[in-house]
């Protein structure tokens, strides 16, 4: 709606007239940063035996209709933390974001057809969930933990859930937060409906069982006399940053409540390697094993190839390249099955 515009509306057979109006600040004042001084109106024309309507229908009607376009409307976002050195200062962002476009679908997923249903469905009814989590009195958020080998479609299946369920993603580089603490300010500068993702949490930071092994180090460690050495363990241990403790609180502390509909996801090549308290039901709540090729997954490649590939040739060698490649790796005998 543009300035001096106005519309003409019929709500339940009643006229309404909306125009735009804008107001420049009058009081001089002395910026650093350049502000925006306008203010925005929308101004409502009704006749006066109509107020009820207007106040107990109309309004709701048009905050909810607002709702729908904008979540309609909404371009979704891949987010990745800034360091903290960049937190503070004009316009600074704790997250950087760009738009998430990943084509990626649970129908390009290669994988069981169970699974994949059982998984659809449970990000379905999570994301149904509000009123269920709060009968039940717990944080409207749901934890996965994605493990298997490389390149076995991890990020893939992250990318389709985001598909599916229209979120946002937070990519959370875990080895770029110094502390306990701005991992709490990261978190709760997200938003609700979406994925906050830690790939190769194995790797991300030594969080396997740092906890037991706390109380081991302080007592036997050596101190080392040369002051060059000290300089650079003090430094190691700086660098040390979150802690196991920190993550898990983070996880399912009182922050989590604060907002919801919200998923975490671990990704990892090496699930044996996590602290067993990281990975507790109820805290991850669904573990997915992605591994190589089963016979559904075989299934999703065909059509993809098929509806790729017009030249039979082609897609021959494809096959047999797909098939070496997957005897090669599995165990299962579906060779049969094709
Ligand atoms: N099950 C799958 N279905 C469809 N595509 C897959 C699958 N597995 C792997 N791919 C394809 O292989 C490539 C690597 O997959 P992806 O990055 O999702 O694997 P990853 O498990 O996250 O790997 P890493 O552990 O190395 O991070 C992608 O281009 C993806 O499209």
């Amino acid at each position: 709606m543009d300035y001096n515009e106005e519309i003409t509306e019929e709500f339940q057979g009643v006229k309404l007239w909306w125009s735009a109006n804008r107001t420049l600040s009058k009081t001089q004042r002395i910026v650093i940063y350049p502000v925006d001084d306008e203010k925005k109106s929308y101004k409502l024309t009704v006749h006066k035996r109509h107020i009820e309507l207007i106040t107990q229908s109309y309004i709701s009607h048009v905050m909810k209709e607002g709702k729908e376009i904008e979540t309609r409307n909404r371009q979704r976002k891949l987010y990745s933390n800034n360091p903290s050195q960049n937190w503070d200062g004009y316009r600074s962002n704790k997250w950087s974001n760009v738009l998430f476009e990943h084509p990626a679908t649970f129908d390009t997923l290669a994988m069981d057809a169970k699974l994949k249903e059982e998984i659809k469905n449970d990000l379905i009814k999570f994301s149904k969930g509000k009123d269920y989590y709060a009968r039940i009195g717990k944080a409207w958020k749901r934890g996965y933990l994605l493990y298997g080998p490389p390149g076995t479609g991890k990020s893939s299946m992250i990318a389709a859930m985001a598909n599916l369920l229209d979120y946002d993603v937070y990519d959370l580089e875990l080895t770029a937060v110094k502390e306990n603490t701005e991992l709490r300010r990261l978190l709760l500068d997200t938003s609700s409906k979406s994925i906050i993702v830690i790939e190769d949490i194995d790797c991300s930071i030594d969080l396997t069982g740092q906890r037991g092994k706390k109380t081991e180090k302080d007592g036997n460690e050596d101190e080392p006399s040369d002051p060059a050495t000290k300089r650079v363990k003090k430094e190691e241990k700086k660098e040390s940053k979150v802690t196991l403790s920190g993550l898990l609180n983070c996880i399912d502390g009182l922050w989590s409540s604060c907002g919801g509909e919200r998923i975490i996801v671990f990704t990892t090549n090496y699930v044996e390697k996590l602290d067993p308290a990281l990975i507790r039901r109820g805290r991850m709540d669904k573990h997915i094993e992605l591994s190589y090729c089963c016979f559904d997954a075989f299934k999703v490649l065909n059509c993809l190839i098929v509806a790729l590939m017009h030249s039979r040739y082609l897609r021959r060698i494809i096959w047999r390249l797909i098939l070496i490649h997957c005897s090669e790796k599995s165990n299962h005998c579906w060779g049969k099955q094709i």
